[in-house]
């Protein structure tokens, strides 16, 4: 028995040094246990939890939702993890105790050992968590077609490289240019040159090998790194990506505008090579298909 008080008593500190909130489910779904001390959601007190069943606090979809979660648990004994958005205009039992902004929280299941079936739950705020993936995939994207930007690609490029040097194989950079677009958005308007950017994003995407990474680079023009590819494949995809685009169009008052792209190639040159030096070599040849009047491929080892 003394035992079991300071075993109870630790248990005690434990959650209350715990900024999540603790429930103790039953097979059925009702609150057997609950212990909230910091947590920002609402629950109302310690009590008045004891004894609710989901469906007393959530609406159908989200207490089926979690009933689902605690089955599983019990069923596979295993720990289930997932992430629910709290909204409180859709869960009224939190807006009635003061939850006026949504939250995401991390539920977190295990099945628990004792004559009846049940599973301790944890529900975690990870509204900063989330907040902060969107907002590091948002400065790696670009907005007007979603791909990645120079500042994603750019690691992805020397790690490829890392990885060609170690294993004594190349890599490749394509940089992909539109042609006069400057020209586009003044004589057609600047939602031209956005379709034609947006059409061009989506054909490489689809074009890439799944290896490869593609991302927005600069203002009219794109890059694909292309791992495991030498300079004549490099030049063998370039003439690929040429022909697709010579059957892009962008439509413009009932009449499909065509343009042409320039490209630049750089093949990995060696030990010595970075990732900048490979995008400013794969820049200059893109240099050199524009001075040859565009729609060109130019490539470099
Ligand atoms: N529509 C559109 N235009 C953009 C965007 N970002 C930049 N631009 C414009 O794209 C044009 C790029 O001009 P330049 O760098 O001179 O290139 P260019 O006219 O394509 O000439 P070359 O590259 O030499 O063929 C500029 O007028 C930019 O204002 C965008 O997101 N959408």
């Amino acid at each position: 028995m003394k035992n079991a008080n300071i075993l109870q008593s630790r248990i005690d500190a434990l959650l209350n040094v715990l900024s999540e909130d603790v429930l103790i489910l039953s097979q059925l779904g009702t609150i057997i246990f609950s212990s909230h001390n910091e947590s920002p959601i609402p629950w109302g007190e310690a009590d008045e939890l004891t004894g609710k069943n989901l469906n007393d606090i959530f609406p159908g979809d989200i207490a089926s939702m979690l009933q689902g979660m605690i089955d599983k648990s019990l069923s596979l004994n295993q720990l289930m993890v997932k992430e629910v958005l709290f909204d409180p205009t859709v869960i009224v039992y939190l807006q009635q105790r003061g939850m006026a902004e949504s939250c995401w929280v991390e539920v977190r299941m295990a099945p628990s050992a004792g004559d009846e079936p049940s599973v301790v739950c944890r529900i975690e705020d990870i509204s900063r968590r989330k907040m902060a993936q969107r907002e590091t995939s948002q400065i790696q994207r670009d907005l007007l077609t979603g791909m990645y930007n120079r500042r994603a690609l750019m690691p992805v490029l020397a790690q490829s490289i890392a990885q060609a040097l170690r294993y004594d194989w190349t890599c490749s950079l394509m940089l992909i240019n539109v042609d006069s677009l400057r020209l586009i958005n003044d004589q057609r308007g600047w939602d031209v040159g956005d379709q034609i950017l947006k059409r061009l994003a989506e054909s490489l995407n689809s074009l890439k090998r799944t290896a490869d990474f593609l991302a927005r680079v600069g203002e009219d023009g794109f890059a694909i790194l292309l791992p495991e590819t030498n300079a004549e494949q490099g030049i063998l995809a370039a003439k690929r990506v040429s022909s697709m685009v010579s059957d892009l169009s962008a439509p413009h008052s009932g009449t499909d505008i065509h343009f042409t792209v320039s490209i630049g190639v750089a093949t990995l040159s060696g030990e010595v090579d970075s990732a900048e030096s490979m995008f400013s070599r794969a820049e200059d040849c893109l240099q050199l298909s524009k001075q040859q009047g565009g729609n060109r491929i130019s490539g470099s080892e």
